[in-house]
């Protein structure tokens, strides 16, 4: 990552608020601190270990007119802010909750989430979890952990929210004590969240994630997808009949825009 940015984090910030880089995707750098925005820190969590937080900071993209970027930057940082502090309030979906939000110079301070797997499988999200489990690939916690994913996505979905981009890196695993087996799902990123009725956009959600757990772990897609199907229906088939017609709708449109993504790979 450039030092351009961190030194301009870091300024911007102060001095006073420890940062480490964890991330550079596309659209954001990310970084770790021990400081809360507002509170006095280090917080503390139940085992005594300091609290950590999210700083997501979109940079200026110096090929977009200065003017326009600052609008595109303001808008995407306060879209992403909106969408989890309402997906926050809806029960039983789980996403990282906002802290602050700074729209004019992109930042986001989230709740940090997850913790690292053991033997050095990386960072708890669902990708790595997946891997970690490689040598028992069917245990009943890979089982309860996927129908749970397909639950998260079905409560989003339900409340006619889109993720718009959902993949296994997206979905973070985290345990409520060290001791416990038993995972909970959050989902991250909403950075191309939406609200949204349309079932194109929840079929395209469920490719995605489909696609997603084909290419890194195609020797057992097929049940883990299944999995994540059945916690996905579970939810809509919790609303009597007007759920299970919702149900069929979004799953028709899934397995049109499969057919679609088939197609455009044989063709080309
Ligand atoms: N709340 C969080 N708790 C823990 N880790 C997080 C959190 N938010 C983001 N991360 C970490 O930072 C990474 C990048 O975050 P995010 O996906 O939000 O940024 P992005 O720039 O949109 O990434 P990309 O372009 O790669 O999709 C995540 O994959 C995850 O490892």
């Amino acid at each position: 990552m450039s030092q351009e940015i961190v030194d301009t984090v870091t300024k911007y910030l102060t001095p006073n608020i420890p940062i480490k880089q964890i991330s550079q995707g596309a659209e954001a750098v990310v970084f770790t601190s021990s400081a809360h925005p507002y509170l006095p820190t280090p917080e503390h969590d139940a085992d005594g270990k300091p609290l950590q937080y999210i700083i997501k900071y979109r940079p200026p993209k110096k090929y977009r007119h200065p003017i326009i970027d600052r609008q595109l930057t303001k808008h995407r940082t306060l879209s992403e802010a909106r969408l989890l502090s309402k997906l926050f309030l809806i029960g039983g979906i789980n996403v990282p909750k906002l802290i602050a939000t700074d729209p004019y110079n992109g930042c986001l301070w989230l709740e940090f989430l997850g913790e690292d797997l053991p033997n050095n499988s990386g960072f708890s999200n669902l990708k790595n979890f997946l891997w970690a489990n490689v040598n028992d690939p069917y245990n009943d916690v890979v089982k309860s952990t996927l129908i749970k994913v397909g639950e998260q996505i079905g409560l989003l979905h339900f409340n006619d929210f889109c993720h718009g981009d959902l993949t296994s890196s997206n979905i973070v695993l985290a345990r409520d004590d060290t001791q416990s087996n038993d995972w909970k799902v959050f989902l991250i990123d909403f950075g191309l969240g939406s609200m949204s009725k349309l079932v194109e956009d929840k079929g395209v959600d469920l490719y995605v994630l489909e696609r997603a757990i084909i290419s890194t772990h195609s020797a057992f897609s097929d049940k883990y997808n299944e999995w994540i199907i059945e916690g996905f229906s579970n939810v809509y088939n919790k609303h009597g009949k007007g759920g299970e017609t919702k149900l069929k709708e979004v799953l028709k449109r899934f397995s049109d825009v499969r057919m679609r993504g088939r197609k455009r790979t044989m063709i080309g």
